[in-house]
């Protein structure tokens, strides 16, 4: 079985990666997809039902550490009973990735996995900010990469692109790096983009090449900050209104510093909705997947989880919203 790890940061767009890695499988292809949530109720899963892979959820923990055993078992299941060409794995945004290498090379895991392939989502609108503050945990996660993905690159200037890419040429020269807009590849590469804004006259040119001058990521390994988590589901219906006014009083530290939220909400007019904060900012979509509940998730730190609670319960109406259920297994 040929794993491939989607890594990266909370928010950076791992689960967009994959429902379009999952778009552009061949019919043929078995694929399995193992996501791992932080937060105590799964959302990725659901949004990643329905797209023609088999979907396991491992929610509540950390597959690099507090869920390691049920990573291995997991993978031994799925290798067993399903079979799949390709096994898909998005941690959360907080795994260290060497930590699940090591699970991943385990002598145990060895008969079942032929290839590991590393994949690195980065957020290129907060990437030199994310570097700032996360650098040792953020460098190991670009030095042991094979595929660089700067997503969200509608967010930011060619310049910027440059910029971002000499970064991450400082720590892995030799990866491919995959400019991407909601997951999907961009048709031009990123150097052809830098040569036409050469030959114009602005902007930088990429360095070749990268040089080993950094101090090498495992000295200065650091955690990132001890997160929390609060997660709510309801079969109820949802106030739109209320659900928005939520979102931005979280976006505005009123329960504590969040920096991701995401959720999956039914409201009235029988319609599901997706509501995100990541990276500063709030985001909806209208899903096409089949939901059964309405759920939220909050990852942060110095959550104010009582309040939480209490606000969630006054976007939900009484009405119960009638709920589906779905093709996808929770561990
Ligand atoms: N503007 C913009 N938004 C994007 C892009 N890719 C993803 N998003 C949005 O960013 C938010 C987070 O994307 P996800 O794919 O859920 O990110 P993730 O890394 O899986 O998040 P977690 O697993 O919760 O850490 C969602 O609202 C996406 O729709 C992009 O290229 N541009």
């Amino acid at each position: 079985m040929y794993v491939e790890v989607i890594n990266g940061l909370l928010g950076a767009g791992k689960t967009t990666v994959l429902l379009n890695m999952l778009e552009q499988k061949k019919n043929t292809e078995k694929v399995a997809v193992l996501v791992n949530e932080f937060g105590e109720i799964g959302i990725d899963g659901d949004l990643l039902g329905g797209q023609g892979a088999d979907v396991v959820e491992l929610p509540n923990g950390c597959i690099c550490c507090t869920l390691k055993v049920n990573l291995l078992n997991q993978i031994k299941i799925i290798a067993e009973d399903y079979q799949p060409d390709r096994l898909l794995i998005e941690p959360t945004g907080v795994a260290t990735i060497k930590n699940l290498m090591s699970i991943l090379n385990s002598l145990s895991l060895e008969k079942y996995l032929d290839r590991i392939m590393i994949h690195v989502v980065v957020d290129a609108s907060i990437f030199r900010e994310i570097i700032g503050q996360n650098i040792g945990f953020v460098i190991n996660q670009l030095e042991m990469a094979q595929v660089i993905i700067v997503n969200k690159c509608d967010k930011v200037s060619a310049g910027e692109l440059a910029e971002i890419r000499k970064i991450i040429r400082r720590y892995n020269a030799e990866g491919q790096i995959v400019l991407a807009v909601y997951g999907r590849p961009l048709d031009q590469g990123i150097d052809l983009i830098l040569q036409e804004q050469h030959n114009r006259g602005h902007g930088p040119m990429p360095e070749h090449g990268g040089q080993h001058d950094h101090p090498h990521a495992h000295e200065h390994e650091l955690p990132l900050k001890d997160y929390e988590q609060f997660s709510s589901a309801s079969s109820r219906l949802c106030d739109l209104a209320e659900l928005r006014q939520f979102f931005a009083e979280m976006s505005h530290g009123d329960y504590g510093s969040v920096e991701r939220a995401k959720g999956i909400f039914h409201v009235s007019g029988n319609q599901w909705i997706r509501i995100d904060l990541a990276a500063y900012q709030i985001m909806e979509e209208t899903p096409t997947n089949v939901f059964t509940t309405s759920k939220l998730m909050v990852i942060g730190t110095g959550l104010k989880k009582d309040a939480l609670g209490h606000r969630f319960n006054q976007c939900l109406i009484a009405q119960e919203s009638g709920v589906r259920s779905q093709n996808k297994r929770t561990v």
